[in-house]
């Protein structure tokens, strides 16, 4: 493999100790094969088993193995390049293979290839890979019940009986289903089953997934749609790893263009997967699907139950799931034959995954349709400089669309100096604001006011001594939510009540809310338009998909006429009655400045000001700055996306800046703050220095607490072409962290905090 070195090691080797066990192995015939079996489990590499000759298993198969004292789930593994075989009389047995089809090749590579690059062990990459261990087992068919042909004599036939036997007829139902479908009691179904009038049968194992059918209902496309279309489905007919950049204005009818596309993988009879950065919020995406192809995807995030897990997990296996929607983790599911990865809205910091293993889903989306042979699409109005930069570099085919769909134009952006014409004190909202606000209402349209912060004030200051409420555990202000009559933390989830007096100084009702959220923007709001009907929409009001259906048949159904929003409010949502989009604070996301900090203000605030005037009547967007010249708030004005993006180009390139160069971060943390500091000034020591790489740091993080640990960050930044993964390698392997200490590799970092 790869990643890994593989040295003599069986689970022997390593946990013998552990779990106390004599290191060594019963007498087998020599039938036996010695097998690698890689196991969920952060180690180095694959353990080496001996295969007994009645387990039937290959390269994939997944399989029961002894691990110390317990048994484990693993695959078979390839053999390895250069065998450094521990001995023979050392191996333990495989116990058994489990019923389920075997890990595909191409998954095998895709763990292997994520692995090396995010420097994670392969046992953790492969965990992703097995997230519903109960998959693997044949499934379970339901118990039900049968009517009895004939009938027993001389049974007494009530009405509730025969009611039940009615309901029945000539199918197999569970016994709660019957006893709810006749209307009895359970009572009644076990004095029918004791004096046998029904019998326990199986229900047949119904098709988890209906096939969308890809002639279900298509849409007229226009004509640019209908070109970009044809585009893709060439793409998916050439049955070979392809990437096209699908860029369109806002409404352009994006979506419909890769529907299409998926109709022709379906005509193939291959997989599709569609990537979203918000599955739970996705509800308008999920009906346009339904409607396109008659039957709902399958679905994949973490919220589902395990029962639905495992159900989805093995359709997928088994080829049985057409067409799968999932969050990024969807990513490492079994298809066996995976004809598209869609990305949509492919510039989304939600791709990346932050925590256990580090990477990002869509660039891990490309990855594995190259080793399936698959074409991959990357969806968005506002694509990340990377993937601009692929295409115009001719790794990736780019197909535009410059209008949006049905005539609608594009929205007129403004800005509101707030120099010029600021709110009112201690309020908000500017007059041009408050007045556009009242003759989109006086219209009978609807108005959406964005903010992206949650609760009331981000920052409550005590007036007498100055003190800031702050997080104990993190380096971070305490959110006020008024509603809630709390103090919250963002980063860790610590809460604490709203005290009257202040912690520091003991002064009485002294602490005072600095600055909006979205709440407050709601109770300014509700005092300038006490008749308007509002709809909050943060994560913390819409916390999942029925709430979110809910919100948007509120919106479409003209039941609001103002919403107030966080950055949920920028995905995807199609509201045709909403004209006006009021962006409360345009500055926010600039300050920091990372990196990408430009790049990602410009997509944010474009994608928000995309959702005003998708139908007949114009949109127009109002964006309250302090510097309506800053080069983000100029390109928005003029809509210029495209130079913006050039702009950024010629600041990055000359420094190696990504996606010109490479950037890989290290984050030392420790509950100990001396531990933290000392293991990031050692790894300080032993950095890599040569042509063409720059290692900065070690410094405190910007978050230099977080969840209680203290955090010191290292960045390496090398030319593109240079071995990274290599260099770091190297790097860790000088550097002994104590065990009290984590190093966390962030290879392509997105967040700087
Ligand atoms: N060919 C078509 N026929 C009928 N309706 C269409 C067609 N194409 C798009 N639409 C409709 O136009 C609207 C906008 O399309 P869509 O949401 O796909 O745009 P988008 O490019 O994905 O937008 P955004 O990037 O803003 O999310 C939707 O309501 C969609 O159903
Ligand atoms: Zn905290």
């Amino acid at each position: 493999m790869a990643a890994p070195d593989r040295k003599a090691r069986s689970a022997q080797d390593t946990l013998a100790l552990e779990a106390g066990e004599p290191a060594s192995g019963r007498a087998r015939p020599a039938a036996s094969r010695r097998v690698p079996v890689l196991l969920p489990l952060p180690l180095e590499g694959a353990y080496d088993y001996r295969l007994p000759p009645d387990v039937a298993a290959e390269p994939g198969s997944f399989v029961e193995v002894p691990l110390g004292g317990r048994t484990a789930l693993g695959v078979v593994w390839d053999p390895p390049e250069n065998p450094d075989p521990i001995a023979e009389s050392r191996l333990r047995d495989v116990l058994a293979a489990k019923p389920a089809p075997p890990m595909t090749p191409s998954l095998r590579r895709f763990v292997e290839w994520v692995s090396a690059y995010t420097l994670a062990p392969p046992g953790a990459v492969l965990r992703m890979a097995m997230s519903s261990p109960s998959a693997l087992d044949e499934p379970q068919a339901t118990g039900g019940w049968r009517a009895v042909h004939p009938p027993p004599e001389g049974v007494r036939l009530t009405a509730e009986r025969t009611r039940a036997l009615a309901a029945l007829g000539e199918q197999v139902m569970t016994g709660s289903d019957l006893a709810r479908e006749a209307g009895v009691l359970p009572g009644v179904l076990r004095g029918m089953a004791n004096s046998g009038l029904i019998a326990p049968a199986l229900l047949p194992r119904a098709a988890a997934f209906p096939r969308p059918d890809p002639e279900a209902d298509s849409p007229l496309l226009s004509e640019a749609q209908a070109e970009a279309a044809r585009f893709l489905r060439d793409s998916v007919a050439r049955r070979r790893f392809e990437v096209t950049l699908l860029q369109g204005v806002t409404g352009s009818g994006k979506t419909e263009v890769y529907l299409d596309a998926i109709a022709e993988t379906l005509r193939a009879g291959r997989q599709a997967l569609v990537l979203l950065p918000e599955i739970a919020l996705s509800t308008q995406w999920l009906s346009r699907f339904e409607r396109r192809f008659g039957a709902p995807p399958a679905l994949w995030h973490s919220e589902l139950s395990s029962r639905t897990r495992r159900v989805t997990w093995r359709a997928v296996a088994e080829g049985e799931a057409p067409v799968l929607v999932g969050a990024r983790s969807a990513l490492f599911l079994p298809f066996p034959d995976l004809g598209l990865i869609v990305v949509d809205e492919e510039h989304e910091t939600a791709f990346k995954q932050e925590d256990g293993v580090t990477y990002h889903a869509r660039d891990m989306a490309v990855v594995r349709a190259r080793l399936s042979e698959a074409a991959c699409v990357l969806v968005s109005a506002t694509p990340s400089l990377e993937s601009v930069t692929n295409a115009e570099a001719g790794r990736y085919a780019r197909v535009q669309l410059p209008t949006r769909h049905g005539g609608a134009a594009l929205p007129e952006i403004r800005a509101v100096d707030l120099r010029a014409t600021p709110p009112e004190r201690g309020r908000f909202l500017s007059p041009p604001l408050t007045a556009a606000i009242h003759e989109t209402l006086e219209r009978g349209e609807q108005a959406m006011l964005f903010l992206n912060r949650r609760g009331y004030a981000p920052l409550t200051l005590c007036r007498a001594c100055g003190h800031r409420m702050q997080c104990p555990n993190c380096t971070a202000w305490l959110v006020e939510h008024r509603a809630q009559r709390r103090l919250a933390c963002h980063h860790c989830g610590h809460v604490e009540p709203v005290r009257p007096e202040c912690v520091e100084c003991g002064a009485e009702h002294s602490l005072v809310p600095i600055g909006p959220g979205v709440e407050r923007i709601q109770e300014e709001v509700a005092d300038l338009f006490p008749e308007a009907r509002k709809l909050v929409m943060a994560s913390d009001t819409i916390p999942g998909p029925a709430a979110a259906a809910e919100a948007a048949r509120r919106i479409e159904e003209r039941e609001v006429d103002l919403i107030i929003g966080t950055q949920i409010v920028a995905k995807g949502w199609h509201f045709p009655h909403l004209t006006l989009v009021g962006v409360v604070d345009a500055d926010l996301g600039l300050a920091g400045g990372d990196l990408r900090a430009g790049e990602r203000t410009m997509q944010l605030l474009h994608q928000v000001a995309g959702r005003a005037g998708r139908a007949e009547a114009p949109g127009r967007v109002l964006l309250q700055t302090f510097s309506p010249d800053h080069p983000v708030m100029a390109a928005l004005l003029r809509d210029d996306f495209e130079g913006f993006l050039a702009a950024e180009s010629e600041q990055r390139r000359p420094g190696h800046w990504p996606p010109f160069g490479r950037l890989a971060a290290l984050i030392v943390s420790s509950e100990e703050a001396r531990a933290a500091e000392r293991a990031a000034r050692d790894l300080g020591l032993a950095a890599p220095s040569g042509d063409g790489l720059q290692v900065l740091g070690p410094a405190p993080a910007p978050l230099s607490l977080l969840r209680g640990r203290h955090r010191h960050r290292l960045l390496l930044k090398a030319e593109r072409g240079m071995p990274v993964q290599a260099i770091l390698r190297d790097w860790l392997n000088k550097v002994e962290v104590p065990g009290n200490v984590r190093v966390q590799v962030d290879v392509d970092p997105v967040s700087f905090l």
